[in-house]
């Protein structure tokens, strides 16, 4: 089942069209790649599917996101409760100046959650999610920002599944890191597709290939290609696919 996909989807920062007609599902449960060369798109298309595009001045979005089959861009659609099913981990680690603790804790307290046990719970068990309990467990009320950048990325990853979503949408979540925390985080997103729908931009093919099973190709704003993941590395069916992968251009 589709549990994300856009139909006819359009994006203009003001008059300039930055994504053209794309339609794209997400089956529940996998990962999904989205590839291209740089501008074309990948961060823009990930942004609308949890609305992050609205902060943005001058953002005018036409077709549809549907998620488990309803618009998320309706007017009834409440954004809080989106973003807490439709999760973000960003490019460079982001995590906020308090403690370990409290980084994982915030949002289940804006969601109203106060008792300490089940909070506890929480941090806990998104902190061994995000494979990072063993690392951290001793000194959860120290700042976060004395992690290292690999850490501090998996504690964004945790922070994002404490409030248990149901999508996590990547955007070139490994690119401010080095190759063994980079290795750390691919595992780890291989191990949370089976709780969760993955979708990650990624400038890596490589990465592409190791972790997704669909992969998208964007060009100037156009989705060219979409397709498994060895399928559209092995035997692409656009040329213009071809030559990104072979490195022609891009
Ligand atoms: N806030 C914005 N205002 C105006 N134009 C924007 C904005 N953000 C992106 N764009 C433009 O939209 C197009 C797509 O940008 P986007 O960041 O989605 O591409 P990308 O494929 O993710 O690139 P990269 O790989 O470099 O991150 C580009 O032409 C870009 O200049």
């Amino acid at each position: 089942m589709n549990i994300i996909e856009s139909k006819n989807l359009d994006l203009f920062y003001s008059s300039h069209q930055a994504l053209k007609n794309i339609n794209l599902s997400f089956p529940e449960n996998s990962v999904s790649a989205l590839i291209g060369p740089s501008g074309c798109g990948k961060s823009t298309f990930l942004k609308t599917l949890n609305r992050m595009n609205d902060l943005i001045d001058g953002v005018k979005v036409t077709g549809q996101i549907l998620y488990n089959g309803k618009d998320i861009y309706a007017s009834d659609v409440d954004v809080n409760e989106l973003r807490k099913d439709v999760g973000m981990v960003f490019q460079k680690p982001n995590p906020f100046m308090m403690s370990i603790y409290d980084n994982i804790a915030y949002g289940p307290r804006t969601h109203g959650i106060k008792n300490k046990a089940v909070l506890d719970e929480l941090v806990e068990s998104s902190l061994k999610g995000a494979a990072l309990w063993d690392e951290v467990k001793d000194r959860l009320k120290k700042s976060a920002l004395g992690l290292s950048g690999g850490q501090q990325q998996r504690l964004c990853i945790a922070r994002a599944l404490a409030v248990k979503p149901k999508v996590l949408l990547m955007d070139e979540p490994t690119s401010a890191l080095d190759p063994i925390s980079t290795s750390k985080i691919e595992e780890l997103v291989v191990t949370l597709k089976d709780k969760y729908t993955i979708v990650i931009v990624t400038h890596n093919m490589q990465q592409a290939l190791r972790i997704s099973d669909l992969t998208a190709f964007f060009l100037l704003g156009n989705l060219i290609e979409v397709g498994k993941t060895e399928e559209l590395f092995s035997s692409p069916k656009e040329k213009k696919t071809e030559d990104y992968i072979t490195g022609r251009f891009g």
